[in-house]
């Protein structure tokens, strides 16, 4: 498959009553690439990650997954996403939260050991078999993280993955997340107002009023 993951060509998403969240964005994602998207409040930075992860179609302009596949074979297991607010299954445990890839995929087999590994990693063994209403905003946002990763996507699209977090530990579970990539090619895309975070990212996309109004290092100096 191509290293050349997603790319957008003169995205434009325009919402009723006249919003235009997204103008004329061009932007490549690259397997292995671990990009910081960051802008002010309103800049366009959701929608955006909504568009690359194949949830909202583009007003303007075209998007493909070169790298991926077709739209319909892109998520879970292409693409991992961690939205703003976890959307946890409230009947499900966490285990059962985090399995249901692989249930919905017909791998029942390897679920379980999977998962158990990947909560104790993120140090949340412990909450296996807790409802989504019995854990704490963090927890739940990192039982996210988790699931996002679980089936080994070849891209994974994180918004605000460490904004219900206190610093301490929301440097372990991006930690963790960047351990759990490593030594993969898979490519992370995360929207941030977090700097610690930012920083870690080899690249910056920067959004302002729904322009990507620039991309850190330039394309060419990038892998
Ligand atoms: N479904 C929608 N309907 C109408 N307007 C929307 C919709 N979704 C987003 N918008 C508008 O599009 C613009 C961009 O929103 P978006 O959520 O992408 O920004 P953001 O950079 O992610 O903001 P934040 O940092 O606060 O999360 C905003 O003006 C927002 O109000």
């Amino acid at each position: 498959m191509s290293d050349t993951l997603v790319v957008g060509k003169g995205i434009g998403r325009s919402f009723q009553r006249g919003v235009v969240a997204l103008r004329d964005v061009h932007c490549t994602i690259s397997a292995g690439a671990r990009i910081a998207v960051v802008g002010p409040s309103g800049s366009g930075k959701t929608t955006l990650l909504h568009i690359l992860g194949g949830l909202d179609r583009p007003t303007a302009g075209s998007i493909e997954w070169p790298g991926l596949g077709r739209i319909d074979e892109l998520r879970p297991r292409r693409i991992g996403m961690m939205f703003q607010s976890p959307s946890l299954f409230p009947a499900l445990t966490t285990l059962q939260n985090v399995g249901l890839p692989f249930m919905l995929a017909g791998e029942h087999s390897t679920a379980g050991s999977t998962v158990k590994v990947l909560l104790e990693s993120f140090g949340l063994g412990e909450l296996a078999d807790k409802l989504p209403e019995e854990l704490s905003g963090g927890q739940s946002q990192r039982v996210a993280m988790v699931r996002a990763l679980a089936m080994r996507p070849r891209l994974v699209l994180a918004d605000e993955p460490t904004g219900q977090l206190d610093s301490i530990t929301a440097q372990f579970s991006f930690d963790t997340v960047l351990e759990q990539l490593e030594g993969t090619d898979a490519a992370l895309v995360v929207a941030t107002h977090d700097e610690a975070v930012a920083a870690r990212m080899a690249t910056r996309w920067t959004m302002d009023h729904g322009r990507l109004v620039s991309v850190w290092p330039r394309p060419e100096a990038v892998r």
